[in-house]
């Protein structure tokens, strides 16, 4: 079958959107790592798919995929780019856009410099749920990596993230740590890594180790969940500018129960249809 798809980013973090209303195919782990594949197929970072939702009073339903053919619960850059590609395809006119995501409902705007608002829910700090292995929850916990003791966030965004601390993103140990670290046997379902270094407290580098895919150029999720831990560690403001290597996000936490806004771009790169 031939499938029609958009190609798309996030601040570098590039996904493959498949609008699978009109048209009908059953996506599997197979089909997501060809789509994937940067030598034999289009290339990306996770597939995005469009689809009718399956609750009362919500426009879309939001499906995300990683790389390797792994169906996930969020996706922040995702959530931008799919409010862009719901806009520019006239599927609503609605300047607000209610959207089912395996961790829940989540919100998005496209406000008026083009920049697309998604409010992604509030955050889970319980290790129950995030899921992690720890007594209590606290603001950081000791977790040994590869003989290495880190202190370290823990953090869902409907997604399980991990947050490193380090002096300087930039020689950040991302591709040794990162793959142990996301396979930690106290994150049972895996987790995304990311290294925060703290600028100021208006101001964070971040480089995210993804589950499921390896460092991406931005992680929406994982800027989200790097604000949410350095805000219950005392050393950020509610309102946070993320630099990440593809580029800069705004994210804002007032708190506990509070949701997370996170503000950023969302880009179209070409279309095309690929024999599946
Ligand atoms: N790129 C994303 C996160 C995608 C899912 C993640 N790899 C996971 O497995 O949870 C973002 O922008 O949030």
């Amino acid at each position: 079958m031939q499938l029609r798809f958009t190609k798309m980013h996030g601040l570098g973090n590039d996904f493959v959107v498949i609008d699978l209303i009109t048209q009908r195919f059953k996506l599997k782990p197979h089909h997501i790592r060809k789509i994937a594949d940067r030598h034999f197929g289009i290339g990306c970072d996770q597939v995005l798919a469009v689809e009718i939702p399956t609750q009362p009073d919500v426009d879309f339903r939001y499906r995300i995929y990683n790389a390797e053919g792994s169906e996930v619960e969020q996706c922040g850059n995702g959530a931008r780019c799919f409010a862009r590609y719901i806009r520019d395809k006239r599927l609503t006119g609605k300047e607000r856009i209610k959207v089912e995501t395996l961790a829940g409902i989540i919100e998005l705007e496209i406000t008026e410099n083009r920049h697309v608002r998604v409010d992604m829910g509030a955050p889970v700090l319980d290790p129950k749920r995030i899921p992690f292995t720890a007594e209590n929850q606290a603001a950081d916990y000791p977790l040994a990596v590869n003989g290495v003791e880190w202190r370290v966030g823990a953090v869902s965004m409907g997604n399980p993230h991990v947050i490193l601390p380090v002096a300087d993103v930039d020689t950040a140990p991302v591709a040794e740590v990162g793959p142990i670290a996301e396979q930690h046997s106290r994150f049972p379902q895996r987790v995304n890594v990311g290294f925060m270094q703290v600028v100021d407290r208006d101001t964070i580098k971040l480089r995210v180790f993804e589950r499921g895919v390896g460092e991406t150029l931005a992680c929406g999720t994982g800027a989200c969940a790097a604000v949410v831990s350095g805000i219950v560690q005392g050393k950020l403001n509610p309102e946070v500018t993320v630099h990440l290597p593809g580029g800069s996000l705004s994210i804002e936490w007032q708190g506990a129960g509070q949701p997370v806004i996170m503000t950023g771009p969302a880009t179209t790169v070409f279309e095309g249809q690929i024999q599946i």
